[in-house]
């Protein structure tokens, strides 16, 4: 993918506080579900923002085969997701989205970033990222040294 997006912890905060703005009244929801692992920290911070402390997870593992995308769930949470808040951290191709909607078809699912092959899938989300755009977590990056533009 040509381009990135990057997303600092500070972005990745402030992103998940304005979904919590859109998430109001708190007392709608009985609990909330992450998609671990990318959901689980927008989860943390729902639940922080939102009063919320019943916080499961459904654990998707996904690997490619032959430009196919094979997905096993390893644990899941109860129920048809009835009164959950269900949190990505993205949807991409939408394929885990879909994933996540025959398993909580009552739930609400909402995601911090979309681009647009997923858009439809989720109820809510915040950033609109282009489908040519990678994005990079500020969990899979860290602050590192570089060489001065002037090497002397
Ligand atoms: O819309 P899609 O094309 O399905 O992509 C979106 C999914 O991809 C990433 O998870 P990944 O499967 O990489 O695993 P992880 O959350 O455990 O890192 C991301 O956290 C979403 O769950
Ligand atoms: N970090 C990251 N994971 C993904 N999984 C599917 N699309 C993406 C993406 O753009 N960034
Ligand atoms: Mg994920």
């Amino acid at each position: 993918m040509s381009n990135k997006f990057v997303i600092t912890w500070d972005n990745m905060q402030m992103y998940t506080r304005q979904l919590a703005e859109k998430l109001l009244p708190a007392e709608q929801w009985t609990g909330i579900i992450a998609v671990s692992r990318g959901g689980l920290v927008p989860a943390a911070i729902l639940a922080r923002e939102l009063g919320i402390r019943h916080v499961d997870t459904v654990c998707i593992a996904s690997y490619d085969h032959d430009h196919q995308r094979d997905m096993k769930v390893i644990k899941q949470a109860d129920g048809d997701g009835e009164g959950f808040i269900v949190v990505d951290d993205l949807v991409d191709t939408g394929g885990t989205a879909e994933k996540i909607r025959e398993m909580y078809p009552r739930a609400k699912f909402v995601t911090v970033c979309a681009k647009p092959a997923g858009q439809h899938l989720v109820d809510d989300f915040v950033v609109s990222i282009p489908q040519d755009t990678w994005i990079e977590q500020p969990w899979d990056m860290a602050v590192t040294f570089v060489d001065p533009i002037a090497k002397k």
